[in-house]
């Protein structure tokens, strides 16, 4: 199902395990902070809304997307978190410069995922254009940062 078919912000807080006990990492790129400062407001609130202490919410920042998966490593060996959020907004500019950038942040983070015992939400935009992103952090797509909070809380508790 596309996006385009799915509000991101939609959640049966019923069925979310109560988030009290756990403690996340979200680590946020600086490109594009309109939409990753929005990206990081619907994490942190749907977090809290499940449950979490905004105290064990802990938040780290690095320059672009590129850098996400170093700053998810090193906050994964230097901090006890259940889940890691990594956010950021990539969008298309003149060169192909675009494609290693997602392709690179993808890998990246799903590589932490076999690495580490800790899961690491993939909450990066990979836009063609300004408005596509901002429909996904808060506008007529809901906000994806949302949908990553869940998938965290899901993700934190799995096999436990
Ligand atoms: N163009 C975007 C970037 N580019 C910067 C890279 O992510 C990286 O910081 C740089 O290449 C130095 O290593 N980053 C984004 O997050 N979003 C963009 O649109
Ligand atoms: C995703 C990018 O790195 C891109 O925004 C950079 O723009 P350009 O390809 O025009 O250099």
């Amino acid at each position: 199902m596309a996006t385009e078919n799915k509000n991101l912000s939609v959640y049966d807080k019923s069925k979310i395990p109560n988030a009290k006990h756990l403690r996340f990492g979200i680590v946020v790129s600086e490109w594009n902070g309109e939409i990753t400062e929005a990206l990081y407001d619907g994490a942190e609130e749907a977090l809290v809304d499940c449950g979490a202490l905004p105290e064990n919410v802990l938040r780290w920042n690095v320059p672009g997307s590129f850098e996400l998966t170093f700053g998810c490593k090193k906050i994964i060996q230097t901090e006890k978190v259940d889940a890691v959020i990594a956010i950021g907004s990539v969008i298309r500019g003149e060169t192909s410069h675009f494609d290693f950038v997602c392709s690179a942040t993808a890998q990246g983070i799903k590589d932490l995922n076999v690495a580490y015992d800790v899961p690491v939400i993939f909450c990066v935009l990979t836009d063609d254009n300004i408005e596509q992103s901002k429909a996904r952090s808060g506008g007529k797509h809901g906000n994806k940062g949302t949908e990553a909070a869940i998938a965290a809380i899901q993700m934190a508790v799995l096999g436990k």
